[in-house]
């Protein structure tokens, strides 16, 4: 039984997601509404097929995003280019004068269309000065790819091959490890200088790695870094909920049609858009910290990416109600994490 004490409703300056997957084509008359409901930003990442690799592309995204706005909503996509070991530096200054506000580093083959990521970091040095130079801030997929690491320790120790010295060689250039997993990461993050933050999704924050395996295999909660131990999920929501500006909102909300999820070699993602800020409640409320969520959803992202705050609101009501089966997802249907199950937050329209 709840606290007399708790509340029944949460009012938040309006969040942003500074992590989420969008995709293209049909799929965006799906997630831009389920996304723009929920948040006034969101980073779009670049891993589409093919990549966003120059500012051109990213711009033309832009513009199909916008167009995929429900009308009336205020919502705005923030862009984001997918490092190659080739992405020239000079693109670099167009991404930004584009309004680009970050690059995404995806070790190649590390996780759902990394094949052009980055082989080896040195060949993208030019390209990290530029960004340094220029103030693009580096978002990073933090998983070694070497074979012979076991998948469940792929983070940490990409932290110690990889990020550690690209931290020292760039000390000023600042570096968002996204979706992190660990303790490892959660305590790396929190000890190291203001240039260094993490974003941690709802997802990380609600299950450990027996979810995946509980009555039977369970696809919707296989996404990468994959969901570990409850000791690190309980050191995610010790960071999430520490009022540290170094944690904040990024979903990883990630579609893949249920066809692909459902199957023999299943893809990795977890779709949160459309209840995303009914997660993260319940796990704020679970670890009771509400009065922290509004620093995680809404001040500590724009913070670190020297953004504005956003000015209008958003209200969850404590309430029942039921998750959708499915969506649309052009030809497909995507199915939620958490389909047709109970949820106990829900934002008012
Ligand atoms: N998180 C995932 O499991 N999948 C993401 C890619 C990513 O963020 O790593 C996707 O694009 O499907
Ligand atoms: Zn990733
Ligand atoms: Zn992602």
């Amino acid at each position: 039984m709840r606290a007399m004490s708790a509340p029944d409703t949460l009012t938040l300056i309006r969040p942003d997601d500074w992590h989420t997957h969008l995709r293209d084509g049909a799929a965006l008359a799906t997630t831009v509404p389920h996304t723009a409901a929920q948040f006034a930003r969101a980073i779009a990442m670049p891993n589409l097929k093919p990549p966003l690799t120059t500012a051109a592309q990213a711009e033309a995204y832009r513009q199909r995003i916008l167009a995929a706005r429900p009308p009336g909503a205020a919502f705005e996509p923030l862009m984001t280019l997918y490092l190659t070991d080739n992405l020239p530096p000079d693109e670099i200054e167009r991404a930004r004068a584009a309004g680009v506000v970050a690059v995404k580093l995806y070790p190649a083959g590390a996780t759902t269309n990394s094949d052009a990521g980055v082989t080896d970091l040195r060949r993208t040095y030019r390209t990290l000065e530029a960004m340094q130079r220029q103030g693009l801030l580096l978002l990073v997929h933090g998983e070694v790819t070497d074979p012979d690491v076991d998948v469940f320790d792929r983070e940490a120790v990409f932290i110690e091959r990889v990020l550690e010295p690209l931290r020292r060689d760039f000390p000023a250039l600042k570096v968002v490890l996204e979706h992190i997993t660990t303790r490892d990461a959660a305590q790396y993050v929190a000890d190291a200088g203001p240039n260094l933050a993490a974003t941690i999704t709802a997802h990380h924050l609600l299950y450990n790695r027996n979810a995946i395996f509980s009555g039977g295999l369970q696809p919707h909660y296989y996404c990468l870094p994959v969901l570990k131990r409850e000791e690190h999920r309980r050191a995610l929501v010790a960071a999430a909920t520490s009022g540290s500006p170094k944690f904040f909102l990024g979903t990883d909300s990630a579609p893949h049609p249920a066809h692909l999820k459902e199957c023999a070699g299943a893809c990795a993602g977890c779709y949160t858009a459309p209840a995303a800020l009914e997660l993260y409640a319940e796990a704020f409320e679970a670890a009771g910290a509400l009065d922290k969520l509004e620093g995680f959803a809404s001040l500590h992202g724009p913070a670190f990416y020297g953004l504005p705050v956003n000015t209008t609101r958003v209200t969850l009501r404590r309430q029942d109600w039921t998750l959708p089966d499915s969506y649309p997802l052009g030809e497909a249907v995507v199915k939620p994490l958490r389909a047709g199950q109970t949820l106990r937050w829900r934002l008012q329209p």
